[in-house]
């Protein structure tokens, strides 16, 4: 695998993306259908990482898919319940996917035998105590097997009670994904009351609307109480079409408005996925922004203005804000995303830490990021931390006047793998 890839300077972009599915809907499509009565045939699947180790982890629960061969059309043959693994015993290894995770961590609680959850060195940083400590007040058996709050995890599935249950929301929107999409399989109605800030709302609209689409409904009074009636079942939609990955859309949409013109195709304004207001933001910023039911197109028609926001709604889109920025007149200021800290790595140190390196004036408060665009930024080698995010967001210094080098390109592989070849696609190394 290639180590490094250097970006030469793009003058401008021009074209059409055709998106990825959507990491987030994919892996919650996935696990609702495995759960639901019937089969779901889901188009659309994202291909990476992310849904590998979901997939893989089915296989070791007995759970049946007839995948496509390119991977993107998945029959899941649902359970209508809770899962039966065949074997008494499983370990399963998920890498670094918070979205496999959150919610399996929840899911297997509900089914018999015992369960041990592992991943990447870094999952064993990234926190589960609060969905754990939930879990049990619904009276699940879960032992922490290294460090208490953290994975890896053993399960003994026992099933859970329903009742009265507080999760913690100021770390992770994630946990209450996890607890609602199982919560309908207890044996009793759950009520879950929100202690702390609920971050990353959107992602829970994203788990509501699925749910709903596999028959599902919760009571969620404003994002403070959620009630999940028992003796629900999940029922399969039949077909399921996962939408374009609206995080992924935002490098191309970033990359439109900073020089060119850029239609990303299979997100749009019929989009469940809250990272489509990140086109808002560039539009903030004075790109032409024009929206579809299933495509958004950014165009550059005058030099971009710094913004300052709070993003916490979009944590995953934000971070392409801080490279975007680089090219936009005045500071921006990203609000509100202590979070980041406790994602693929610490990404606001990373991010001031490659920034820095760029020539950019950047300050790392505890929540926030104020970047001071540089004149002419300084060619640089950018570390990825095996962070994705931070591969795809420093891609766009290239169009900032300047080549860049990133290490280890191949981290995209998390959620999408060929995205320097689309990249490429849309590039043009000169105006004409
Ligand atoms: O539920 C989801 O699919 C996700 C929720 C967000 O995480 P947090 O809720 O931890 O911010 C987001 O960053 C992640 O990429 C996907
Ligand atoms: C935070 C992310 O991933 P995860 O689903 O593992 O939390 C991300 O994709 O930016």
């Amino acid at each position: 695998m290639t180590k490094q890839l250097t970006l030469q300077p793009i003058a401008s972009v021009a074209g059409k993306v055709h998106l990825p599915g959507s990491k987030s809907i994919s892996n919650r499509a996935l696990l609702l259908a495995a759960m639901a009565k019937g089969t779901t045939t889901l188009t659309n699947l994202l291909d990476s990482d992310d849904i590998r180790h979901m997939l893989k982890a089915f296989e070791q629960l007995g759970v049946t898919v007839r995948l496509s061969e390119d991977k993107t059309r998945c029959e899941v043959d649902g359970v209508a319940g809770v899962l039966q693994p065949v074997q008494e015993h499983s370990e399963l290894f998920l890498g670094n996917a918070g979205t496999a995770m959150r919610p399996l961590c929840a899911a297997l609680t509900l089914c018999q035998g015992t369960f041990e959850l592992t991943g990447e060195p870094r999952m064993q940083e990234r926190p589960i105590g609060p969905l754990v400590d939930a879990l049990r007040q619904s009276g699940a058996n879960i032992e922490y097997l290294k460090n208490t709050g953290y994975p890896p995890l053993k399960i003994i599935g026992t099933g859970l009670n329903g009742g009265k249950v507080e999760i913690d929301g100021s770390i992770s929107s994630q946990f209450l994904t996890a607890f609602l999409m199982a919560a309908p399989l207890a044996a009793q109605t759950t009520e879950i009351t929100i202690v702390g800030e609920l971050v990353s709302k959107p992602y829970i609209d994203i788990t509501l609307k699925m749910m709903e689409r596999f028959g599902v409904s919760v009571e969620n009074d404003a994002y403070q109480r959620f009630v999940i009636p028992a003796g629900q079942s999940y029922v399969s939609p039949g077909h399921f079409l996962v939408e374009g990955d609206a995080s992924s859309a935002s490098y191309f949409l970033a990359a439109g408005a900073m020089a060119g013109d850029v239609t990303v195709e299979g997100v749009g304004r019929l989009s469940m996925q809250g990272d489509t207001a990140f086109a808002d933001v560039l539009e903030k910023m004075g790109a032409e922004i024009e929206w579809g039911d299933d495509y958004i197109r950014a165009r550059h028609v005058q030099p971009l203005q710094g913004v300052d926001l709070d993003l916490n709604e979009i944590p995953d889109a934000a971070m392409t804000l801080a490279t975007a920025a680089l090219v936009a007149k005045g500071t921006t200021l990203i609000r509100n995303v202590y979070n980041w800290r406790v994602k693929e790595t610490d990404r606001l140190a990373a991010m001031a830490c490659e920034l820095n390196k760029l020539g950019v004036d950047v300050e790392e408060g505890n929540d926030y990021l104020r970047i001071v665009p540089a004149q002419q930024l300084n060619y640089a080698t950018i570390d990825t931390y095996n962070d994705h995010r931070i591969a795809m967001c420093f891609s766009l210094v290239a169009l900032a006047g300047v080549a860049v080098t990133i290490n280890d390109p191949g981290c995209t592989s998390k959620t999408f793998p060929d995205y320097f070849e689309k990249l490429a696609q849309i590039a043009n190394s000169t105006n004409d």
